[in-house]
């Protein structure tokens, strides 16, 4: 990937679109459009949000060549649409931009749930547009405008998963699209993406909430102990918690059954663990924290995070410490399974590139 410097502006890749229309631009729509301009992906990003204030801010920050009152005008010319709206919203965003849409045009989206997207979307789009679905598997807990940066994406997934029919030249596009946002590109079938991010994803926030919200009960209790002798453990679950409700109430209630399932396995296994403590066994116990922690271990060493507790975002994406984890297990194979430790991207490398559009937002 090329870094935006003017000596290297003559090695630049050539824009892969002329016109990209990015609608909704919080988090996700504004980092893309800084790892699109730090690549040059596009000859004219332009996009639409509903507030004045949002589009004034995209303008005032740069990330855009132009902000549009409405989906439908932002998407007029454009040759790829991408939907960067909450999950529930994205029926009605595809509705309204279907008459304006050209002929051949590309939608893609970037919803953290994909079965409902594509039942939502795909019904409005004319026949002529190619509807290639994706998730980047890369946010904070942070939303609006001002909250992205162009590294958002290096060396994290981004899952596709196209529609059925998708040619499979529009397929390719969106696959250079996200390489070239520094993303590794896996392509999924959509029920499988959701059963996989209701593990990895969409439960752990759920219980995320549940705790912060029960620690919150707690806090009435013990007036502010709590926030004062918050260890790390805590304070993890509170930065995941501080996430954004509209989009999180849409992935829960649009990956019901998913989200449901591994839930009903959680409960179980709790259920375990209360037992065993209830019963003092420890072994239990032991031998559970042991499967667990090579599980961490498996995402250290697919460089997916550091062994910093910041989820390494601290500074960008850092790399791991040198050597050996400071968490040592013995490698357990039936541990990491697939669904729950995905392997390293090939020739994943764990630092950011340097040179973005924009510092990076440490910590974002
Ligand atoms: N936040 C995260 O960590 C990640 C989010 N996603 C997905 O990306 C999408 C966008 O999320 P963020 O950028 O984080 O949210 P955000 O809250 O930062 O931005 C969403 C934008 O969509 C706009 N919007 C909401 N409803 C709309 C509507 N009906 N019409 C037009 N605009 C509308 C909002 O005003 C806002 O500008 C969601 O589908 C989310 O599931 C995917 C990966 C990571
Ligand atoms: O900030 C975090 O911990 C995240 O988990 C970010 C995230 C949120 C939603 C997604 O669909 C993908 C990634």
């Amino acid at each position: 990937m090329t870094v935006g410097t003017a000596g290297a502006a003559a090695n630049r890749p050539s824009p892969l679109f002329d016109r990209v229309a990015l609608i909704g631009l919080g988090l996700i729509g504004s980092s893309m459009a800084w790892a699109m301009r730090r690549d040059g992906v596009a000859r004219e990003i332009v996009g639409h949000a509903r507030s004045a204030e949002t589009r004034t801010a995209a303008m005032r920050l740069g990330f855009l060549d132009a902000a549009y009152e409405t989906a439908a005008d932002a998407a007029r010319g454009a040759d790829i649409v991408v939907l960067c709206v909450p999950v529930g919203a994205m029926g009605a965003v595809a509705a309204e931009i279907a008459p304006s849409l050209s002929p051949g045009a590309i939608v893609t989206d970037v919803g953290s749930t994909k079965g409902a997207v594509i039942e939502a979307v795909a019904p409005h789009l004319p026949d002529g547009a190619a509807f290639v679905p994706a998730h980047p598997l890369a946010g904070t807990e942070h939303s609006g405008p001002e909250s992205g940066f162009a590294e958002l994406f290096d060396n994290r997934w981004c899952i596709v998963t196209p529609a059925p029919g998708a040619p499979g030249r529009a397929v390719a596009k969106v696959r250079e699209l996200w390489e070239r946002c520094g993303a590794q590109v896996d392509v999924m079938d959509p029920a499988r993406h959701d059963l996989v991010l209701a593990v990895t994803s969409h439960t752990p926030h759920l219980i995320a909430y549940t705790m912060v919200g029960v620690a919150d009960d707690m806090r009435r209790v013990t007036k502010s102990e709590v926030i004062k002798y918050s260890a790390a453990g805590f304070r993890d679950f509170t930065r995941i918690a501080a996430s954004d409700p509209t989009m999180w109430r849409d992935v829960f209630l649009s990956n019901r059954e998913a989200t449901l399932e591994i839930l009903g396995r959680f409960t179980e296994e709790l259920f375990a663990l209360q037992r065993a403590i209830r019963t003092g066994d420890g072994q239990h116990l032991f031998d559970y924290f042991t499967r667990t922690r090579a599980i961490r271990r498996g995402i250290l060493d697919a460089g997916q995070d550091t062994a910093k507790s910041d989820f390494g975002r601290g500074r960008g994406a850092e790399p791991p410490a040198p050597g050996p984890s400071p968490v040592s297990v013995p490698a357990d194979p039936e541990a990491a399974s697939p669904a729950l430790a995905p392997g390293a991207p090939p020739g994943a490398s764990p630092a950011s590139a340097p040179g973005a559009a924009r510092g990076s937002a440490g910590g974002r």
